[in-house]
Formats: structure tokens, C-alpha cells, sequence
């Protein structure tokens, strides 16, 4: 059985058609892919899976459930959680205390002492052990989005959707998140679906990459299939903002 069957998922902002007959399977393991220029509709995809907005039509069957209906703490529950395109830390709060806020809200029962263990975990393979006890808002911007990570795998979740975890990181950082979520992906029983518009480090993380463009899925293939599909260099194309080998698409 599939970990993750979405079907026909549609979705209107007034007249607005921001999600359109979606579909997708996802099994366990690996990283998959979900990009398309701006506005395409990848984020209200996330929205709809984690319960944000209640798809007008379709089913999104998680672990042999449909998660049609259900609100987002019981969506995290099931086993899905996510980090956002705009940061939501509590930036007030320490790093520590950012990832032990999220994870007792989940494992209410646990006692404090394995909190602490796996916080420091977290901390550790997260590369913010340095950080541990800084306010969130006053860390640079790369340590913010691994804290947002950090945060998200605290629930321990079986899916993972990360949007756009590389937005506004320089080269470097770039590809120390890719190694960092490889890294993720050999720790953890987990899968990743993964909205970013890195093309580099979407194509080299991802085994299967669905392409979304005006609220459709236009192509879905490995990332060699992706690369020279016309649908998608047209797509991108016609937005003219990104790169599919490292150059302009089609340039
Ligand atoms: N809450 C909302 N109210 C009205 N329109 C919305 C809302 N959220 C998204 N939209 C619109 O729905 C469409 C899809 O937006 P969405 O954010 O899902 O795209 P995206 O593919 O994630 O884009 P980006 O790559 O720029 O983040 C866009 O036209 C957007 O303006």
C-alpha cells in the first residue's frame, strides 16, 4: 500500500483555481519532488495535505486513511509534518526551547528526560548544538530553516513535506542542506516530498519529481525525464525565471 495516494485534488481561491485534478502516489522512502514555476499551486498542495484548507474535491489517503476533513494537530498526529516557505519560529524563544515547545505538544507523556535526549539530537544533527540556548530570532538565516527542520522531525513523522527549505541560502548553504537532508533520509524511517526551486538540489535528491504549472500536474518522471521534458522547459519558459541545467531553460 502506497503511504500516500492523493486523488483529483481540487482547490478555488474565489474564482481561482489554485489546485486542479492533482494526483499523486508516494511509498515509503526516498525524496520526491513537487515543483513548477510561481503560482503553480505547490504550497496550497501542503496546505490542503495538512488540513490548512479543505480541498473543494478529491481524497488524500494517508496510511489508509482519508485526511479529507481532519484538522491539521490530528494530520501532525497521523504522522505528517511540515516547515514552512516563511519561517514560523517562536523567535522569542531558545532553539532548545523551540523544538521542545513543538515535540511536548505531540508526546504529551513522555517524561522530560527523554525530551532533553532527543532534543539534543536534534540539535546535534541539525548543526545547532552551538545555538542551543540563543532566542531563534537572533540566529543566522540558514541555522532558522534547520531549526525549522529540526522542529518538524521532532514530531517524528513517517512524511515529511519540506517547502522551499533552501529559499534565500547562498551556493554553500545549498549544499550543506543537501547532505543535511540525506543525512535525514538515512536516520530516520521517513519520506520526503520537497517543494524547491534549487533545481540543482532538486535534481539530485529527488528520484521521482512531479511538475506542477497553472494548478495542474504537467509531467511527473525521474529527474532525467523532467530535464528534457518540453511541457516543463515551456513552463518554465514562459515564467523565464528558472534554471533547469544550470542555465536559462532552453537558453
Ligand atoms: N490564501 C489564498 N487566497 C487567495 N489566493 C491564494 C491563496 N493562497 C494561494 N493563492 C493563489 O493560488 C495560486 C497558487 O499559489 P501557491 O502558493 O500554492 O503556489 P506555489 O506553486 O506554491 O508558488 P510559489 O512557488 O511562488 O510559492 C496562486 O495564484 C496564489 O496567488
Amino acid at each position: 500500500m502506497a503511504l500516500l495516494t492523493i486523488k483529483s485534488l481540487t482547490h478555488y481561491f474565489g474564482g481561482l483555481r489554485a489546485v486542479a485534478n492533482f494526483d499523486i502516489e508516494i511509498d515509503s522512502g526516498g525524496i520526491y519532488g513537487l515543483i513548477g514555476p510561481n503560482g503553480a499551486g505547490k504550497t496550497t498542495v501542503f496546505n490542503l495535505i495538512t488540513g490548512i484548507y479543505r480541498p473543494m474535491e478529491g481524497s488524500i489517503i494517508f496510511k489508509g486513511e482519508d485526511l479529507v476533513g481532519k484538522p491539521p494537530h490530528y494530520i501532525a498526529k497521523k504522522g505528517i509534518a511540515r516547515t514552512f516557505q516563511n519561517l514560523r519560529l517562536f523567535s522569542r524563544l531558545t532553539v532548545r526551547e523551540n523544538i521542545e515547545v513543538v515535540r511536548f505538544k505531540r508526546v504529551k507523556k513522555t517524561g522530560d528526560k527523554e525530551i532533553n535526549i532527543k532534543t539534543d539530537y536534534l540539535l546535534e544533527l541539525l548543526n545547532l548544538e552551538k545555538f542551543a540556548n540563543y532566542n531563534a530570532g537572533d540566529l543566522p538565516y540558514g541555522a532558522q530553516r534547520r531549526l525549522e527542520i529540526a522542529r518538524a522531525l521532532s514530531i517524528e513523522p513517517d512524511l515529511l513535506l519540506l517547502d522551499e527549505p533552501a529559499a534565500g541560502m547562498n551556493p554553500s548553504e545549498v549544499d550543506n542542506l543537501g547532505q543535511l537532508i540525506k543525512i535525514i533520509l538515512e536516520q530516520f524511517d521517513i519520506t520526503i516530498l520537497l517543494i524547491e526551486h534549487h533545481m540543482r538540489l532538486v535534481m539530485q535528491l529527488c528520484h521521482q519529481i512531479t511538475v506542477m504549472n497553472f494548478g495542474e500536474v504537467i509531467a511527473r518522471g525521474t529527474p532525467e525525464e523532467i530535464r528534457s521534458n518540453k511541457n516543463v522547459v515551456e513552463a518554465y519558459l514562459g515564467k523565464g525565471v528558472i534554471r533547469l541545467r544550470g542555465k536559462r531553460a532552453g537558453s
